[in-house]
């Protein structure tokens, strides 16, 4: 059957960095299914062959050493244009004219890639249900909505309600980058294709769980956007959130669509609401210094670039474990990792060094140091019963070299597929969103809590760093060590 992936928002930023190297990639690889197509639109007046060589410009940069000219020359005769304006019902209707022309006559499935300003999100939905585009009698049709998912929870309600007036929930795939990470798909593989784990995985054995991302860049050009976002509608709603849950969730009954996402939405149910004691205690912001003097930022921007907190998952499971979470822009390195650190031994039998014993320590590095490393403690020989800790140490660079795809390449091919397993569902954003609100609205009332200057380079404010110490516990401040 044709397939078509038409791309809203075809001649900006992610469409050159990310979605089409990603299709280019998978066009490649001989992954994409015969007969598929990618299609622009956009307000540009670009002809087919313009669009395509911008692409191929863009494609080169981005593609770097996995770009080949004569596959390239192959796919680019996939790739098609189509100028219009979301706006406009007339350009709908074109593009569908176009579409079916290319598709030929009979059945096609096709992909709605909506990359364009989030304020159009809703507005193309509609256009595309008006126009009789998300009509599912002639094969499959799927949208895929790109983040940020609405701007607080009311917000990301209606736009499921706009979007469901047009497309059933089945058609519809809300994007987490993060998901389609393969250390993120591991940490299921991990927990769920292997059966050591889970009989520890629980307040029996866990002290705490860590997840950071930190990353090393600032809000570059971005103070349009970052200026109204903040660090927790930019990371926490969507990427923190997710990898906390699936840090936290059940087994699934089976590894599809929905069973994957009930068991997620279930961690997120199940977080302690946070009362005005709670959201005063155990959030926390932080602003790098240099951020009021950013292009575009105001003068006496409360913007938080850096936020920490601490939730409490209310189920069987995680009684009593508490999860820090926290990101910020302009930190000591780019990492991503969950540490789940677990509790000492219950009694120590080798006295004169039980002030040495570290707990053991499960690191699962997501990026850029893929890999997993598990700390324990091991006897120093020849040393009495001296121990230090040690390190198992899986790294994906060692074990699998050079196949570390990239995240939009697995994330499109489940949109063709019809794989929702890794896309976000409505209940899903709006539980996220349940979290997350009322620590906006916390850190509107002024100074509550006051926003923490950092300098560049750090792992945040120091006040975050004592924050940590008085629970009587460290954040995990190392960055990976890259080969
Ligand atoms: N860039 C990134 O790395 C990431 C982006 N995102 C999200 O992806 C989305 C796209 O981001 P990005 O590519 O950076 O944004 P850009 O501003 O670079 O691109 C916006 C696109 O929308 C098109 N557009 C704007 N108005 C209309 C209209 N009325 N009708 C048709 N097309 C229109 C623009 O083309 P034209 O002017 O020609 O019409 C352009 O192609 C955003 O929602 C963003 O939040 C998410 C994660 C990362
Ligand atoms: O969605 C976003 O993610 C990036 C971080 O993504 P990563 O894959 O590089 O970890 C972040 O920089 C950006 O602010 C945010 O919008």
């Amino acid at each position: 059957m044709p397939h078509s992936i038409v791309i809203f928002g075809a001649s900006g930023d992610l469409t050159q960095r990310k979605l089409i190297p990603a299709l280019y990639q998978l066009h490649r690889k001989g992954r994409l299914p015969d007969d598929t197509r990618v299609v622009g639109f956009s307000r540009t007046k670009f002809t087919h062959d313009e669009w395509r060589a911008s692409l191929t410009e863009s494609t080169q940069k981005f593609a770097g050493d996995n770009f080949d000219a004569e596959s390239w020359g192959e796919f680019a005769q996939k790739i098609f244009y189509h100028p219009g304006d979301i706006g406009q019902a007339e350009d709908f209707a074109e593009l569908d004219k176009m579409l079916v022309e290319l598709e030929g006559d009979g059945e096609s499935e096709r992909v709605y890639y909506l990359s364009t300003a989030p304020r159009f999100y809703g507005p193309a939905a509609e256009m595309l249900g008006k126009s009789g585009m998300a009509d599912e009698s002639n094969g499959p049709r799927r949208v895929v909505i790109e983040k940020p998912f609405g701007t607080d929870g009311e917000t990301a309600s209606k736009l499921n309600a706009v979007v469901h007036s047009h497309f059933a929930e089945h058609q519809v795939y809300r994007i987490d980058h993060y998901l389609g990470k393969e250390t993120v798909q591991n940490l299921m593989v991990l927990r769920f294709a292997n059966s050591i784990f889970e009989p520890i995985w629980n307040r029996n054995y866990i002290n705490h769980v860590q997840i950071t991302v930190a990353e090393e860049v600032d809000i570059g050009s971005r103070a349009g956007y970052y200026e109204t976002a903040g660090i927790i509608r930019d990371m926490f709603q969507n990427h923190i959130l997710q990898l906390m849950m699936i840090t936290a969730m059940e087994a699934p009954v089976k590894y599809a669509a929905d069973p994957v996402r009930d068991e997620k939405v279930k961690v997120l149910q199940a977080v302690r609401p946070m009362t005005p004691e709670m959201l005063t205690a155990d959030t926390f912001r932080g602003q790098y210094d240099g951020y009021l003097q950013e292009k575009d930022v105001a003068p006496d921007s409360q913007t938080a670039t850096f936020a920490a907190m601490k939730l409490w998952i209310d189920n069987w499971r995680w009684q009593g474990v508490p999860f820090y979470l926290r990101s910020g822009k302009a930190m000591s390195c780019r990492t991503t990792q969950i540490v789940i650190r677990f509790r000492r031994p219950p009694h120590m039998l080798f006295e004169n060094t039980s002030r040495n014993c570290e707990a053991n320590q499960l690191v699962i590095q997501v990026q850029p140091a893929e890999g997993i490393q598990m700390h324990f403690q091991t006897k120093v020989p020849d040393q009495g019963m001296r121990f230090r800790q040690t390190d198992l140490d899986f790294r994906y660079d060692r074990e699998f070299r050079g196949v570390m795809p990239e995240a939009y390449e697995r994330l499109l091919l489940d949109a063709l597929e019809g794989d929702a397993s890794l896309f976000a569902r409505a209940d899903e954003v709006e539980a996220a969103w349940s979290i997350c609100d009322p620590i906006l609205q916390h850190w509107q009332n002024e100074n509550q809590p006051p926003v923490y200057k950092y300098e560049r380079g750090f792992w945040g404010p120091m006040e975050s760093t004592e924050w940590m110490r008085e629970t009587g516990r460290e954040w995990f401040d190392t960055c990976p060590v890259l080969h």
